[in-house]
């Protein structure tokens, strides 16, 4: 025997791993044990005091202790209160050995948390059948609890959001991360109704799924992944790729993975805007303004409402740029942008650049005196920046010509090659408009006012300026 009272001994069976700890305090009953446990291949430990009992199971963690309850000093009741107060021993079986007894003392030790109590004399085939299924026992529960723990640390660290929800919409668990996506503390979500996360309509629709499941579970399959928009407790919308899959788990039931996809989304939204920008001026870029106009063409047909465009150019920019560089014109636009942009004030108003140094200006429900002194205020915005144009023969300032057209758009106005009628109308009209501006000396407004046929209005304009219909002089 080692100092620690250990005997490792082989056995027919080659089971070698099980250690016992026996403690009594006759040394006969220690030896008849002992001998026993090593024949069926056990490591015994003995310890003939409660105290010495106390040391060795702390020291070395036996599998089984053997417990003798009447033992002078600490006995085996007082010994075993001791073990399963202590985290390092509190898990170890305990089997009582006893002559006494009598239902008190039998009870008192499983209160204690003994898992067996064998009466003395000891019969040694029974004490080996009862340490031999103890031990089988517990092996099988710590792999079940080892299994939990393995499972519970996964489901606690992994960064997707889980939750388990019943047939009827009821969840009945989730994990941290779900918790954090949602931002509710731990166990808030439990209890609560899908339908509290989820729009109404996608709400009905899992709810109809869960339903057909829990009529068929045979029938079951995954509902796949799809993006939903989930209710983040704090009342903003969070985007969230959700996986379902049905099990049966002595009920219908339907795990939930969550992947956050706020990110993804982000950037494609990033991307959506940049779509829609002029990448040098930062204000929407012509394919913007185009959708733009398409819409609020249509919507004006129905309101009845009238419809103002702007179109703006910048005054010999060719020669501002050969005077101070290519550079210096692109700050001047990013400045012209800047200043139109300033008059785009209501949701319906848009500001864009159309291309090179050309600007737009869309105002709904506007009509044409409103969009004349529009217009003006926008000209004048530009040539009080006074960006200066040295070589330019208008001023020595950036100037802008700017034509604007109004239409109360109808129906019968619109069509496939809209050039009689249409948004293409209001744009021929504001673009000729601009070009009398040009002509008639620039760093000025023009307006045009017309009906569906665009061309004979512009005509009309340029008619009374004493211009032909192409804008020139
Ligand atoms: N710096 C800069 N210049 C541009 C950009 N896009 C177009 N331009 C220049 O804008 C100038 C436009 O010149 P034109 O169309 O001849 O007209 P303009 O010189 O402005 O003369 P008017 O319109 O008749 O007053 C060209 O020289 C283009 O190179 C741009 O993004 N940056």
């Amino acid at each position: 025997m080692d100092p620690a009272g250990s005997t490792g001994v082989g056995s027919p069976t080659g089971r070698r791993d099980a250690a016992i700890l026996i403690v009594d305090d006759a040394p006969d009953n220690l030896a008849a044990l002992r001998e026993q446990m090593v024949e069926q291949g056990y490591q015994t430990y003995v310890a003939g005091t409660g105290e010495r009992a106390l040391q060795l199971a702390r020291r070395v963690h036996p599998d089984l202790i053997l417990l003798d309850i009447v033992m002078p000093g600490m006995d085996g009741f007082e010994t075993c209160r001791h073990l399963k107060s202590h985290p390092v021993t509190q898990r170890i079986p305990v089997i009582f050995m006893s002559a006494r007894t009598g239902s008190e003392d039998v009870v008192a030790g499983f209160d204690l948390g003994a898992v067996d109590y064998i009466g003395k004399p000891l019969r040694m085939a029974e004490v080996c059948a009862r340490v031999r299924t103890q031990l089988q026992m517990h092996a099988n529960s710590a792999t079940q609890q080892e299994q939990a723990e393995r499972l519970r640390t996964i489901v606690d660290h992994m960064a997707e959001g889980l939750l388990i929800i019943e047939a009827g919409g009821r969840i009945q668990f989730t994990n941290p991360a779900c918790d954090n996506y949602l931002g509710y503390g731990p166990d808030e979500l439990a209890g609560r109704h899908i339908g509290d996360l989820l729009a109404p309509v996608v709400a009905q629709e899992y709810l109809a799924y869960f339903a057909r499941y829990a009529a068929q579970p045979d029938t079951a399959h995954s509902h796949g992944t799809r993006e939903v928009t989930i209710r983040h407790k704090a009342g903003k919308p969070v985007c969230m790729d959700l996986t379902l899959t049905p099990m049966f788990l002595r009920q219908p039931l339907f795990i939930g993975l969550l992947h956050d996809i706020t990110h993804h989304k982000l950037s494609e939204d990033a991307l959506q805007r940049a779509a829609l920008v002029d990448s040098l001026t930062q204000i929407a870029n012509r394919r913007h303004f185009d959708n733009f106009l398409e819409k609020e063409w249509q919507r004006a047909v129905r309101s009845g409402a009238p419809l103002s465009l702007v179109v703006l150019d910048v005054d010999h920019f060719k020669l501002y740029n050969d005077t101070l560089g290519h550079a210096a014109g692109d700050v001047c636009l990013q400045q012209v942008a800047q200043a139109l942009g300033a008059h785009a004030l209501r949701m319906t108003d848009l500001a864009a650049r159309y291309g090179g140094e050309e600007f737009v200006l869309l105002f709904a429900e506007t009509d044409a005196d409103a969009a004349a002194l529009l217009a003006e205020a926008i000209r004048a915005h530009v040539e009080t920046l006074q960006l200066p144009h040295p070589k330019s023969p208008t001023s020595p300032w950036i100037t802008v010509s700017i034509g604007v057209a109004t239409m109360v758009p109808r129906q019968q106005c619109i069509g496939p090659g809209t050039g009689q009628g249409g948004p293409d109308a209001l744009f021929v009209a504001a673009d000729r408009a601009m070009y009398a501006a040009k002509d008639g000396g620039r760093n000025q407004v023009r307006a045009a006012q017309p009906g569906c046929d665009a061309m004979a209005a512009v005509r009309a304009v340029a008619h009374g300026a004493g211009i032909a219909a192409d804008g020139r002089a």
